[in-house]
């Protein structure tokens, strides 16, 4: 009964068998909800900010690091071998050199690692151990929405912060793709060559939709962080009720939101 509630959830009747169509299919409805964070309508906008930026970066950076290093230690696996292009997709390098525009030379020291970042990051390494060929759904993830949506963000990133040169903007470079269409569909004819069990494939559009649910998750808890320290700035006249008025445990609360709005605080200040 479970197999057939599975199977029917990710039903992708009339797009035909083929890898790359039955995930884009899987993951039609997340990629709305992706697109609809507010976040990605900031950007949409033309409204996104210096430090928004910043922070997506530092976030982009872990999951990269992750994702690359994973695909590297796993690029004989028979499924993810196909799909293995450093050469043309690596972000990795790119976003340290960014970070290091924005952030200076001890940039390493000032990343800052949100918690929906760092669950992120720790499904990518888990997967790597455990279940390599579940790489290719992330990597479709990231790599195929660079290629695609991400090459108008980078447009609107240099204009919306009114950099005059490509600085800082290498993330969204990919000098080793002369075309991101027609490397778009090299991409997709080796995803379709990948050999899948029935239960494989199923395990793969899973992964896929919950690829998209981690970026979605990485995208408003940097933007709830983003608020509660702007609105911490502006509130600086908070007045907390007196010690005599509190429970201790509204005190332990108490306090432990101010420890926690510091360090946000702090991390980002120091952004
Ligand atoms: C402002 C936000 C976004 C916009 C405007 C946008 C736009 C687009 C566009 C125009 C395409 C090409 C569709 C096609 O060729 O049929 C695309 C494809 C894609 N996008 Fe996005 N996107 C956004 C955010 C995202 C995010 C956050 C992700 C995932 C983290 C993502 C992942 C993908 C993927 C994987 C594809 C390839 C689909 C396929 O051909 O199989 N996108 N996007």
């Amino acid at each position: 009964m479970e197999n057939m509630k599975s199977a029917r959830k990710y039903d992708t009747g009339g797009v035909g068998s083929d890898l790359s169509e039955q995930i884009k299919a899987a993951t039609k409805d997340s990629h709305v909800r992706a697109e609809n964070t507010q976040l990605m309508l900031s950007y949409q906008k033309g409204q996104i900010s210096l430090v928004q930026y910043k922070v997506l970066l530092c976030s982009l950076y872990e999951i990269y690091k992750a994702l690359e290093e994973e695909l590297d230690r796993n690029s004989s696996h028979p499924a993810v071998a196909p799909i293995y292009f450093p050469q043309e997709l690596a972000r990795l390098e790119s976003l340290e050199s960014d970070l290091e525009h924005f952030l200076g030379s001890d940039w390493r020291r000032r990343v800052i690692i949100p918690a929906a970042t760092h669950r992120y990051a720790q499904r990518l390494r888990e997967i790597g151990r455990k279940n390599p060929a579940l790489l290719v759904a992330h990597a479709y993830t990231r790599y195929l929405g660079d290629l695609s949506g991400g090459q108008v963000l980078g447009k609107i990133t240099q204009k919306s912060l009114g950099l005059s040169s490509k600085e800082g903007l290498s993330f969204f470079s990919f000098p080793g793709v002369s075309s991101p269409n027609r490397f778009k569909q090299l991409y997709r004819s080796r995803m379709n060559g990948i050999d899948l069990t029935e239960e494989g494939r199923r395990e793969m559009l899973e992964e896929a939709v919950s690829a998209f649910e981690f970026n979605i998750q990485v995208f408003d808890d940097l933007q709830k962080m983003l608020s509660v320290t702007t609105a911490t700035a502006n509130q600086s006249n908070v007045v907390f009720p007196t010690a005599a008025h509190q429970s201790p445990r509204v005190m332990q609360f108490a306090v432990g939101l101010c420890v926690a709005l510091a360090t946000v605080g702090l991390g980002m200040y120091a952004l």
